[in-house]
């Protein structure tokens, strides 16, 4: 298969105007549609929006620059038993990866949330990087329920929508991507399905994003400064009673530049159950997933690492 037909494979949807702000719209229902279509057969699309201007997104990875240059022992303050939460440094396994996970605690606001973590990297205060981490953390978490609004009302499911988001928490994660030694391409994140629910990203323009497509080929993923791309996580496939794709990736460097990307995991809050609708069930459809909570799949995947772990853990 040459690269253009490689290319040809990657959805690409148009979100830029007025579509995310109105959901009487025509339009809107149309690409509600779209992004079934695109979840159905891909598991992911890319997306062009307005949501995150330029100038902001800049200021993100400039952001992301300082942070990530921060001492070992400054970024390792941030600590939690919690899995894909604390700073995570390199490892043996992730050489050239870097991360933070920041998530919300119950009742408590993305506002305070960014400031408390500010605070932490810098106990001196640094406004201007506090007030660039709330504005797209909100930014990105209302892009992330905003397309499972449309993935709900594409199933004919709008009304579980409130319900799901109320049961439903978000991970903001920053991640980092180191050049890869002795200009040769590197790995920069083992191949993975998401296990969250939906999960948006965006990069700095440093390509390196792959998609195992169905014919087991890794496509690469460009993501434009003016767009995100929207990968389902295996819990979403499991709602979905498998109708969904939770597409396999992974990250892989080469070139002279950093990579840094960021991005919203939705995710169910501890304790609450991941079950499929009624209206997903019937005879062309029987049920293949069992209700689960997702706390408890994690923990079993962490101890059970495998491809497989939704089939073996929730499949019926
Ligand atoms: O950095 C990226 O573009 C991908 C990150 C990713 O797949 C993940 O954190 O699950
Ligand atoms: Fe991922």
């Amino acid at each position: 298969m040459g690269t253009d037909e490689v290319q040809d494979e990657i959805p690409f949807l148009d979100f830029s105007g007025e579509v995310l702000d109105d959901f009487t719209d025509e339009r809107w229902r149309e690409m509600c549609g779209q992004v079934r279509d695109a979840l159905e057969t891909h598991g992911f699309f890319v997306m062009y929006h307005d949501k995150i201007p330029k100038s902001l997104r800049e200021d993100m990875f400039k952001a992301m620059n300082a942070l990530f240059d921060l001492p070992e022992e400054t970024k390792s303050k941030y600590a939690s038993s919690k899995p894909y939460r604390s700073y995570m440094g390199e490892s043996p396994a992730v050489p050239l990866h870097q991360s933070f996970g920041i998530d919300n605690e119950p009742g408590i606001d993305v506002d305070t949330t960014a400031q408390a973590f500010t605070n932490l990297m810098w106990p001196q205060g640094n406004p201007s990087f506090c007030e660039t981490l709330k504005s797209v953390t909100s930014k990105m978490l209302e892009l992330n329920y905003t397309i499972l609004k449309m993935v709900f009302e594409s199933f004919g499911t709008g009304k579980l929508y409130v319900p799901h988001i109320q049961g439903s928490i978000a991970l903001f994660r920053l991640m980092k991507y180191k050049v890869p030694p002795n200009n040769e391409a590197a790995v920069g994140l083992i191949p993975h399905t998401d296990k969250n629910v939906l999960s948006i990203l965006c990069e700095n323009n440093v390509q390196g994003l792959e998609i195992l497509n169905k014919d087991g080929v890794y496509v690469p993923v460009g993501v434009p400064d003016n767009a995100s791309v929207v990968i389902v996580g295996d819990t979403l496939k499991a709602w979905s009673n498998g109708r969904l794709k939770a597409p396999k990736h992974r990250v892989m460097m080469s070139g002279n530049k950093e990579r840094y990307s960021f991005g919203s995991f939705s995710m169910p809050k501890e304790g609450v159950a991941t079950e499929v609708p009624n209206e997903l069930v019937d005879d062309d459809h029987p049920l293949v997933y069992r209700p689960f909570k997702f706390s408890e799949f994690m923990a079993y995947f962490v101890n059970n690492i495998s491809d497989d772990a939704l089939e073996i853990y929730a499949g019926i």
